[in-house]
């Protein structure tokens, strides 16, 4: 019978993997390996088109010099011996439900609910309002027992997930000999098809189970909370973009994805890389909207509130392959909404949020929630929840939701077809110093599309002495932290090489944290502020013209001292220094190379012509 077929080939000790992604199911068999490194995995696999499907754990960003909780997890790697392909249909037909799945016992959390509101507001508190970034993903794990154990559990959940999880990205079922994770994912972390590559940032959420649907959306869709936080996301993910697509790329979206319980607001981003995909998978470890920005202190923000290692939550199911014209494929899926089944049937989920400047810990705490119970939920439902979306939304809603896209920089939602070089600006050489934020990339893309050529350098590695510095005009990056924090080294040298600048004949520019240390060298004073500008977008007036911009910060400079001959300052009603102007340097409090600045591009040509031309 086709049931005993599966339940051969997923007989307790042969591994094997099961995912399914629309309408396709495919079945791999064959052998586990245990490895460390990304570079272990195999390259060519004999004939077959998936060459292996790994769990890749979350502390593997190790491979990117990031801190996290080290559980010593290996990549789990299945390399293929035999697929076989079939549509869902076909595939749910054959799998037989075990009706009396069950959980046994209570469910345990790793920390209760007060002390996981606890944890986001601190997060809030120390973190956002102490200027190390702009959101953060904190996670609990929640724990129960399933009985039955083993295979016809695992197979009950995945067809469940199949039938009732109609907004997955993928849903799957891993199974190395003895432990299964079995998931219903909504989010693709990267993908690259044909040298095409997609990321597809995710954030914001509404639960579905609310008293009147339509005023909760039409509430949602205008929440500025949700709206920034995926902002962020995007920003973040447009960091990798750059790194990963040198020759640009676009912006789909916004987009609501529908899920069973929730519904979250998504876009799309794809480019053509010229990367490995491995490669390129190992500079997108891993998903911003499972960590937080900047992504490297997000990650010693995680370390420092969560308990546990994540093991494979918040990382990939990673899958590595030929197409048929043998172009190396790469497609992985965020592994979220999974359970870690073990033999006998204890079972953890771990969910979380983005939390942001605005977030109310309890609101986060019942997302976290929410995203944990809907998939515990969906493993022991029999009955399909049908989609809700498409029949209740209005045009007007459609037109809110696309309306997102009216203030956010053209240069980063089209294909940067055409070329935006300025003939005075091209063959200028910038050198950019990355101050821990990814921005640097962005702004390096914007820098070569004028027509500069630039290089991109960590402040240690640098000399703090201008005249040894070989470019034409130096910029300082944005980064977290205070700025007066002189106790690390790397906002020390910054300081030290702002200083040096003013003095020399180098021109320069500074982003937000540049542009904060650049003020301090000119005497003026830093305050925090209260409610920070993490992720923020306003209409300002920048000297004497109206812009929409991107702010990623807490602190301000005043000007509140008297500036020194030459300076010009843009400042707010209330005396914030937005940008600074003088004849050898120009910065800006705001981000121009964000998504959220509607003229970055024009911004930067201006104030380089200024400097340079
Ligand atoms: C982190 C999770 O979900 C992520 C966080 C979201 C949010 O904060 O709105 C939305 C979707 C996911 O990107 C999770 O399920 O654990
Ligand atoms: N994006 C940035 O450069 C932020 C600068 C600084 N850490 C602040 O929060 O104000």
């Amino acid at each position: 019978a086709p049931v005993a077929v599966f339940f051969s080939m997923f007989s307790p000790q042969t591994p094997c993997c099961i995912f399914q992604k629309q309408n396709r199911v495919t079945i791999a068999q064959g052998r586990i390996f245990h490895l460390h490194l990304l570079d272990e995995l195999p390259t060519h696999a004999g004939t077959l088109p998936i060459h292996s499907i790994s769990m890749i754990p979350y502390c593997q960003i190790k491979e990117r010099g990031f801190k996290a909780i080290d559980g010593s997890e290996p990549i789990i790697a299945l390399i293929p011996e035999t697929l076989r392909e079939m549509s869902t249909a076909e595939f749910l037909d054959q799998i037989v439900e075990t009706p009396e799945l069950a959980l046994v016992g209570n469910l345990h959390y790793n920390l209760s609910d007060a002390e996981y509101e606890d944890v986001v507001a601190q997060v809030i508190e120390k973190e956002i309002k102490q200027g190390e970034g702009s959101n953060f993903l904190l996670s609990r794990k929640t724990s129960g027992t399933l009985s039955p154990a083993g295979v016809p559990a695992a197979l009950t959940i995945l067809a469940r997930f199949m039938r009732n999880e109609f907004g997955s990205y993928m849903n799957f079922c891993f199974f190395d000999g003895t432990t299964y994770f079995v998931g219903a994912s909504p989010e693709r972390h990267l993908s690259v098809f044909k040298g095409e590559a997609y990321l597809n940032p995710i954030s914001g959420t509404l639960p579905k189970a609310q008293a009147d649907f339509h005023a909760a959306l039409t509430a949602f869709l205008q929440d500025p909370k949700e709206i920034h936080e995926l902002f962020q996301v995007v920003d973040e993910e447009l960091k990798m973009m750059a790194k990963i697509c040198k020759r640009g790329g676009e912006v789909e979206g916004p987009f609501l994805k529908e899920m069973r319980t929730l519904l979250h607001t998504e876009y799309l981003l794809k480019g053509e890389t010229e990367m490995r995909p491995l490669d390129a998978f190992r500079a997108t470890m891993f998903a911003p909207t499972m960590i937080g920005s900047p992504l490297e202190n997000a990650c010693r923000v995680i370390c420092k509130y969560e308990r546990d290692s994540r093991r494979y939550y918040s990382s990939a199911m990673l899958i590595l392959g030929e197409d048929e014209e043998r172009a190396p494929f790469l497609d992985s899926a965020i592994t979220i909404r999974t359970l870690e089944i073990g033999a006998d049937g204890h079972f953890t989920i771990q969910s979380g949020g983005s939390i942001v400047r605005d977030s109310i810990p309890k609101n986060e705490r019942i997302e976290a929630t929410t995203k944990a119970l809907g998939a515990i939920k969906a493993m022991r439902e029999t009955t399909a929840t049908p989609p809700i979306l498409e029949k209740t939304i209005t045009p007007l809603q459609r037109r809110t939701l696309m309306a997102r896209n009216d203030n956010l920089s053209q240069f980063w939602l089209r294909k940067q077809a055409h070329s935006f070089e300025d003939a005075r600006l091209v063959g200028k050489s910038a050198l950019i110093i990355d101050n821990e934020d990814d921005f640097v990339y962005m702004f390096a893309h914007i820098l070569e599309h004028l027509g500069l050529t630039v290089r991109i350098e960590k402040i240690a590695a640098i000399s703090l002495k201008p005249e040894e510095l070989a470019e034409e005009i130096i910029i300082l990056g944005p980064g977290p932290g205070n700025p007066e924090n002189e106790a690390d080294e790397r906002i020390f040298r910054l300081n030290r090489l702002a200083e040096n600048l003013h003095v020399s004949d180098k021109k320069f520019m500074g982003i937000c944290f540049g542009h904060q240390v650049i003020s301090r060298s000119l005497g003026l004073r830093l305050e925090r502020l209260d409610t920070p500008l993490q992720g923020v977008q306003k209409e300002i007036l920048l000297f004497d013209e109206k812009e929409i911009v991107g702010f990623y910060n807490t602190f301000v400079a005043v000007a509140d001292n008297p500036l020194p001959s030459g300076v010009c300052a843009s400042v707010s009603e209330l005396g914030e220094v937005y940008a600074l102007a003088a004849p050898n340097f120009r910065s800006f409090q705001f981000h121009p190379e964000s998504v959220l600045t509607r003229n970055g591009l024009e911004i930067l040509r201006g104030a380089l012509l200024e400097l340079l031309a």
